[in-house]
């Protein structure tokens, strides 16, 4: 069984990417990053990239990380948060700590391309 699959596919990730979100702008720490987002189109894109990296049928569609984060200027501590929040979202869904483990492992090599300037450019 996939990762996918223990998280009850499509509809499983989709419910965690609302609630995952739902945390992340309710922390004032993180909050103001998402301000003016286009949230809806925030969490399709992020349920099709979970879905993507634990082996779903799903093919992510949406920017580049690096540039869907470039300009943001993210700091590490604001990344171990959402991490954090993506983590506990998915304890209180009943996903195991190894399944969680392994998903916050795949996320979490995406680091440099999250934090500080990803994409290089100014500003
Ligand atoms: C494991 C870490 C992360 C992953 C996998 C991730 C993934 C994504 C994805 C898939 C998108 C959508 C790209 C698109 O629509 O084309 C996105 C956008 C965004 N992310 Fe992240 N993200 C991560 C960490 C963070 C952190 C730590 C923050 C801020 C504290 C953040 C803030 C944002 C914001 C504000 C956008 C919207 C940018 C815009 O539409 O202009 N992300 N992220």
């Amino acid at each position: 069984m996939s990762i996918y699959d223990e998280l009850q596919q499509d509809k499983g990730i989709a419910a965690a990417v609302d609630e995952f979100y739902r945390r992340v702008t309710l922390d004032p720490q993180l909050a103001g990053y998402f301000q003016g987002v286009d949230m809806g189109r925030l969490r399709a894109h992020q349920a099709k990239l979970i879905s993507q990296v634990t082996g779903g049928p799903v093919t992510y569609d949406g920017r580049s990380l690096a540039e869907a984060h470039a300009g943001l200027h993210i700091s590490d501590a604001d990344f171990d948060r959402v991490v954090e929040h993506l983590a506990g979202t998915l304890t209180d869904m009943g996903v195991a700590d190894s399944t969680i483990a392994q998903i916050a492992a795949v996320l979490g090599a995406h680091r440099g391309d999250v934090v500080g300037d990803p994409a290089g450019l100014p500003g």
